[in-house]
């Protein structure tokens, strides 16, 4: 919380961060998006405390980890999972090896161990790999190891560092799938940073919008879309700009079953000339934008029922 992080760098100071607030629910995907140099990484790295805050505190499963000494917080640490753009895994060890690897750290004894990797193993589809070695995966199949390694030690939240940058879009679907089965079947507490929209749109319920260390905006996916001005919106559907006279861009935050640009020219005589328009699935509901000119005597009272209706009426273009 109001986590700032100050890199000294020859003389000067490099403001990583400047003034983050992030609170993560239990059991939803929380996506921080934002392009390079935003800070992205360096708050992952603070959350697990692998560096330090300059001020704020972080608190992860109800424990205040910027207080604990080393010790505890190596053991707080198995509580907390990360996955790694690059994966992370050891060469020389088997698929097995790999995910037993933090378990061995822990202390847990051989028999368990076996159970468990077993376990991991069948949970991210890689059953028939236990025995492979890095070298003989794809890169999708790398990063289903590094998945089930974090969740060896049974965290209460997974840190994901661009889990997907490096993979192709057919094996980021499935890697997102994966993740979003886990957070659903497990009630797996997820954490990620990525720069791709993309990413918040299919598994976030709760997204930021980070820049210049700090966030512009945070929520509920839903809820952002449907505030005037979202910048999430925009880059969602990002709609070409138009100076149409009585323009106005409309946000639909959910799925409507009523014919509603019909019922306008219907009800108030408006002549409705749709300009531009995107639908997408995000969060699990159809929420759309459509760029259209409403025009009539009665236009004001057209505009009136669609916001009446829950849609968001912005100007054109924004
Ligand atoms: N160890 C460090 N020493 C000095 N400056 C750093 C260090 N780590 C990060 N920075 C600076 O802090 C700022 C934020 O970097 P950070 O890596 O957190 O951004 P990011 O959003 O994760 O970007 P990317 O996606 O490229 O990793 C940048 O200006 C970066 O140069």
């Amino acid at each position: 919380m109001d986590l700032h992080k100050v890199y000294p760098v020859n003389k000067r100071r490099v403001v990583a961060l400047d003034g983050v607030d992030l609170s993560v629910e239990q059991g939803e995907v929380y996506g921080v998006v934002g392009q390079s140099g935003a800070g992205k990484s360096t708050l992952l790295r603070c959350v697990n405390l692998l560096e330090r805050p300059t001020s704020g505190r972080v608190a992860v499963d109800g424990r205040d980890l910027t207080a604990l000494g080393s010790a505890d917080l190596r053991r707080a640490r198995r509580r907390i999972g990360m996955v790694h753009q690059h994966f992370a895994l050891l060469s020389s060890r088997t698929v097995a090896g790999n995910i037993a690897f933090p378990l061995e750290n822990a202390g847990v004894p051989r028999r368990r161990r076996t159970a468990r990797v077993a376990e991991l193993l069948d949970l991210v589809g890689l059953g028939d790999k236990a025995k492979a070695h890095p070298a003989q995966l794809s890169g999708g199949q790398k990063q289903r190891v590094g998945i089930a390694r974090a969740l060896a030690s049974d965290p209460a939240v997974l840190l994901s560092d661009e889990a997907t940058s490096a993979l192709d879009p057919d094996t980021t679907e499935s890697i997102l799938e994966l993740l979003r089965d886990l957070n659903r079947e497990l009630g797996l507490t997820i954490l990620l940073i990525t720069h791709e929209m993309d990413v918040i749109k299919r598994i976030c319920d709760s997204a930021a919008i980070m820049e210049s260390g700090a966030f512009l905006e945070s929520g509920k996916v839903l809820d952002l879309i449907a505030t005037p001005g979202s910048r999430l919106a925009s880059s969602l559907f990002p709609l070409p700009r138009t100076d149409a006279p009585d323009a106005v861009s409309v946000t639909y935050p959910r799925a409507y079953d009523e014919p509603l640009m019909s019922e306008l020219t219907r009800r108030f005589g408006v002549d409705v000339n749709i300009l531009a328009g995107a639908v997408e699935q995000v969060a699990g509901t159809s929420v759309g934008r459509l760029n259209v000119q409403i025009q009539g005597e009665r236009r004001e009272g057209a505009l009136r029922f669609l916001t009446d209706k829950g849609l968001l009426v912005q100007e054109a273009g924004r």
